[in-house]
Formats: structure tokens, C-alpha cells, sequence
């Protein structure tokens, strides 16, 4: 099994104070720094582009884990990783070549990864398994409808997480919506080893407690 990753969503930080959350929040022990990107078009919902992460990519050193949600992912693909963006994470329901795209990626030196929003199942990433699983990092199973922080967990996502877990023991699985540490376990034992948490990482009164209680619940299962 991969190792245990914690990924705080910076949508429940402060925009204002972009890269200072991003560093507290590596300080307090996060792994990775998930930056939701959303085009208001594939999401009723607008955040942030290849720009806002060059300019943080000059201050701080941490993983930038992009989730594109966009239409068109191709489009952006370069000026992602000009700016600096360590992984790419686009969905399978917006691209038409996911297989360029994901080698793509990986020739402009970020890390793959591809998400399934919840009302798309394992089966539509078959062709992306068989012709470019080592070119993959990770799969992302939204547990959320992608576009707000602050939802509730669906459990019923887990199967497509223990699914993919059989048959892939070493790639990386990340889950993403209604995280916390009444919802982690049910995450871990399914397989998933990178957790996205924004609301409750950012609205705890101690992160680095929350963050601390999400690694734990990973090891367990790993
Ligand atoms: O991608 C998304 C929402 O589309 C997430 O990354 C959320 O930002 C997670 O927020 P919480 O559910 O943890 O509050």
C-alpha cells in the first residue's frame, strides 16, 4: 500500500492569505496542499487558474495537488505546469483523450491523476487502465458533488474505492468531500490512502489535530 498522504483543501482557507495557509498548514504536518481549481462551466463554481499557483509557487516549497475541475482540462495542461503545479488531476467526464492527456502530463513533469464524480462509475476509467496505469499516480473518488467545501460524506462511494483498491494495490487513492474523523475510517478501510479534508482541517480550533487524527486512521489500515 502507498503511503498515508493528508491533504488540506485550501477552498476552506483564506484566499487573502493564500500562501500563508498553505505554509501553516505544512508546518502543522500536511503532505500535500490540494488546490481546487473550478471553472464555474463543469462546476457551478469559479476559484482559481495557472496564475494564482505560479505566484504561490514562489512561496512555499510544499506538493501543489491541482484538481481540475474544468471543462477542456487539455486546455490548461502547459501553463499548469509552467506555473509550478506538482500534480495534475483532471476528470474523466470533461476530456476526450484522457490517455494523451494523462502522458501529457507526466512529459511536463507533474503527477497524473484522474477523478470520478459520484454518479460515474470505475468502468468509464477502462481504457485509461489499459493503456496508461504506470503512467498514473493517483484516481480521485469525489465522495461529494465536486464544486463546495462543507458537504456531507457519501459513503456509498467507498465500493468504487474498494474496487479500485483490488485491483491497483500499489496506486495512490484519493477521496474528496465531507472528510473528517467521523468519516475517515470508513475511507481508509476501504483503501484510500490520500485524504483531501478542507472545512474540517480549517475549521478545527487545532489543525494539526485534525491532520494528526487523519494519518492515524490511514496507518491503521496500512
Ligand atoms: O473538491 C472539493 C469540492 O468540490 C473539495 O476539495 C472540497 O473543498 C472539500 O471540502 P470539505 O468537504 O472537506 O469541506
Amino acid at each position: 500500500m502507498p503511503k498515508a498522504i493528508i491533504a488540506p483543501s485550501l477552498l476552506s482557507g483564506d484566499w487573502a492569505y493564500l500562501a500563508r495557509d498553505c505554509n501553516k498548514m505544512i508546518e502543522l504536518g500536511a503532505d500535500y496542499l490540494h488546490m481546487d481549481v473550478m471553472d464555474g462551466h463543469f462546476v457551478p463554481n469559479l476559484t482559481i487558474g495557472a496564475p494564482v499557483i505560479k505566484s504561490l509557487r514562489k512561496a512555499t516549497t510544499g506538493y501543489l495537488d491541482c484538481h481540475l475541475m474544468v471543462s477542456h482540462p487539455e486546455q490548461w495542461v502547459d501553463d499548469f505546469a509552467k506555473a509550478g503545479a506538482d500534480g495534475f488531476t483532471f476528470h474523466i467526464e470533461a476530456s476526450d483523450d484522457p490517455v494523451a492527456l494523462i502522458r501529457r502530463i507526466k512529459s511536463l513533469g507533474m503527477l497524473p491523476g484522474i477523478a470520478v464524480k459520484p454518479g460515474t462509475p470505475i468502468s468509464s476509467l477502462e481504457t485509461v487502465f489499459a493503456e496508461c496505469i504506470d503512467d498514473l499516480h493517483m484516481v480521485l473518488v469525489m465522495t461529494v458533488e465536486p464544486g463546495f467545501g462543507g458537504q456531507s460524506f457519501m459513503v456509498d462511494m467507498m465500493d468504487k474505492v474498494r474496487e479500485v483498491r483490488a485491483r491497483f494495490p500499489e496506486i495512490y487513492i484519493q477521496v474528496d468531500g465531507g472528510l473528517a474523523l467521523d468519516t475517515v475510517d470508513a475511507a481508509a478501510e476501504a483503501g484510500a490512502n490520500v485524504i483531501v479534508a478542507g472545512s474540517a482541517v480549517f475549521g478545527a480550533p487545532k489543525p494539526e489535530v485534525v491532520i494528526q487524527g487523519l494519518r492515524v486512521a490511514l496507518e491503521k489500515c496500512n
